[in-house]
């Protein structure tokens, strides 16, 4: 093998403003469900690993949540988190949706990128090119060019799949060579009950108001087999909220609302798993857990 045809391997993270695309565009490379997408902001908070297995290549995409002002001790750990998941991988995709203007949000990200990981490459990604005519997204790549030096910049779409291949190669260019870190099939090494909490978050926080979706956090108290039944698991997972006025919100006038959130996450659970489940939710109050170090240690944070 030639260097020119060696086997890569690597890690890559997405940054960019609240709703940038970023999610969206982990599942289109990735090809499943495994970060969990919605159209409220922050909703990312792990970060949630996809792998992309190519013949020649192996690329591990970090998903971290978004980057904002520290008014918790939440806010401060998530944005350590962001900083330290920059310096670690081999390449920061920067996205910026074609539809919204360059913007200060966007040159701040900019500016932490350039002191945070000076030696990190950085691919400028204009995302959601399906939402504007092609001019237009021009005119956004010459915008965003502007921002920083960029080792590549591209145009893209998760929604109709639109350079997304190109991306990945783009991707893979930044990788040093290397063996394949995890083996094939593996779409995620996040634990599965990380990833069913995450779903029943996701589930939660559709269409509520949009002071709710910091204080929800899921926890999957217990999952195992129905004894005597090998076609069903039992899920037990608490809700936490921060308050009763939020609990009330969450469970509905007659635990409508959470049944509801219940038969959507149990849906997609029982697509990740393969296998029926019985999902057992409660909600429960963690008074300020998002100031609350130990609360926020139980919580995984
Ligand atoms: N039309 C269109 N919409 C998109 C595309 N990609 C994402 N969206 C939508 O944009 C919204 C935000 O997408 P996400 O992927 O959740 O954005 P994010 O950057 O991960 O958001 P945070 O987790 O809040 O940082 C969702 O409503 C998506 O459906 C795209 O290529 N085209």
């Amino acid at each position: 093998m030639t260097s020119e045809d060696a086997h890569r391997s690597g890690f890559a993270c997405f940054v960019g403003r609240p709703n940038a695309g970023k999610s969206t565009l982990t599942n289109r490379l990735v090809g499943t469900k495994v970060a969990i997408t919605s159209s409220k902001p922050q909703t990312t908070r792990h970060a949630i690993r996809g792998i992309v297995h190519r013949p020649d290549a192996q690329l591990i995409i970090v998903d971290t949540p978004g980057l904002h002002r520290p008014r918790t001790l939440l806010g401060r750990r998530l944005n350590d988190l962001v900083y330290e998941t920059w310096s670690e991988v081999d390449v920061v995709g920067l996205c910026v949706p074609a539809d919204e203007k360059v913007g200060p949000g966007d040159r701040f990200i900019a500016e932490q990128l350039k002191k945070v990981a000076r030696r990190t490459p950085v691919v400028g990604i204009v995302t959601k090119t399906d939402l504007v005519p092609k001019q237009q997204v021009a005119e956004q790549l010459l915008a965003l060019q502007d921002v920083m030096d960029f080792a590549e910049l591209i145009p893209v779409s998760a929604k109709d799949s639109f350079q997304v291949d190109e991306l990945s190669d783009v991707l893979v260019s930044q990788m040093p060579e290397g063996p394949q870190l995890y083996p094939d099939g593996e779409l995620t090494d996040e634990p599965e009950s990380t990833l069913i909490a995450e779903l029943i978050r996701e589930a939660a926080l559709e269409g509520v108001r949009d002071e709710l979706p910091h204080s929800l956090a899921v926890t999957v108290e217990e999952m195992n087999p129905r004894e005597g039944r090998d076609d069903l698991i039992d899920v037990h997972a608490l809700i936490y909220v921060e308050r009763s006025s939020q609990k009330a919100i969450v469970i509905g006038r007659g635990g409508e609302r959470l049944r509801e959130v219940g038969s959507q996450a149990r849906r997609q659970i029982q697509a990740l798993l393969g296998s029926k489940i019985y999902l057992d939710l409660h909600v429960k109050i963690a008074k300020d857990w998002q100031r609350d170090p130990k609360q926020l240690r139980k919580l995984g944070f």
